[in-house]
């Protein structure tokens, strides 16, 4: 029997990324990508993101979470998630601080600079090809050769690429919405230069201190909000002298302020986050999984 059977989840989302968030603190058993797809199927939950949170394998963390993609996948990081668990968390304890590991390492994660705002440390950025990873070697990765060109719609070129937990490949455009990203996104997501796959992003700098973006992301598709592209998007522009370190990201279902801290090379990811609904997953929905 599937560990999420019966079991409590919370509905939210972070920006419009939608988000269950299910609290497994208190168990041993472990969900598996068939349980996730269950969920995500259309008699379960849909979302992008499941967020599972495990027991804490390490002193000082409130807890391991596990982060599934709808297709089942597991990914490293995903910010709007991470500030959904944490409204959760704080709504039921009062705290204003936690620790988190995640397969991406350790993430800090606090309360503000308003009541409504929850702010994640996402950790420091990496840009070296084997880090994101890349099939090959590029010694520059502020921009790479990669080109997709639709026939009927403007060629798109040269990504910034970046680790941000998870791998990102930013393509700048002077229109996100002039591309049809549900078409050419599976097929950059799956190019071979990208062997754990990417998240993939169309940005565009409105000035130094605003850029606009649309993510096509691995493992769910179109979404409303991806907060590790808005951070990957952030640095690489940053990287290139287009933007000040501390940007406000425009996505399609809201705002996001990021801030690529000098002190430590850490990005700073602040937002809102949203509870819909909660309820226990139906047992049926996992009648099919092993
Ligand atoms: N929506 C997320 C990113 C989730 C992970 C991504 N799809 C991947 O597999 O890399 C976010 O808010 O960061």
């Amino acid at each position: 029997m599937s560990a999420l059977a019966n079991h409590a989840f919370a509905k939210m989302n972070g920006i419009g990324n939608e988000i269950v968030v299910v609290d497994l603190r208190d168990s041993r058993a472990a969900v598996t990508p068939e349980d996730a797809r269950a969920v995500a199927s259309p008699a379960g939950v849909p979302y992008d993101q499941l967020m599972v949170l495990q027991p804490a394998r390490l002193q000082g963390t409130e807890a391991f979470i596990h982060i599934y993609n709808s297709d089942g996948s597991e990914a490293g990081a995903c910010g709007n998630g991470m500030r959904c668990v944490v409204r959760r968390l704080f709504e039921k304890t009062g705290q204003t601080a936690v620790t988190f590991e995640t397969r991406a390492g350790l993430l800090n994660c606090w309360q503000g600079p308003a009541p409504d705002l929850y702010t994640v440390d996402m950790g420091a950025p990496k840009f070296g090809w084997q880090d994101i990873p890349l099939a090959e070697e590029f010694r520059d990765t502020r921009y790479i050769e990669l080109q997709v060109g639709p026939i009927d719609a403007p060629l798109l070129h040269s990504p910034s690429v970046v680790s941000m937990g998870n791998p990102h490949a930013i393509f700048w455009v002077d229109d996100v919405n002039a591309y049809d990203i549900e078409r050419f996104g599976p097929l950059l997501e799956n190019h071979p230069i990208f062997p754990e796959r990417a998240n993939i992003t169309l940005a565009h700098i409105v000035d130094r201190d605003h850029i606009t973006i649309r993510t096509w992301e691995r493992g769910a598709g179109l979404t409303r909000a991806c907060g590790s592209a808005a951070c990957a998007t952030a640095v690489a522009a940053a990287r290139l002298k287009r933007a000040n370190r501390t940007v406000e990201i425009a996505l399609p279902g809201g705002k996001l302020s990021i801030e690529w801290r000098e002190r430590d090379d850490h990005v700073l990811m602040t937002g809102t986050a949203d509870f819909e609904y909660e309820g226990r997953f139906d047992p049926a929905l996992f009648a099919s999984v092993a």
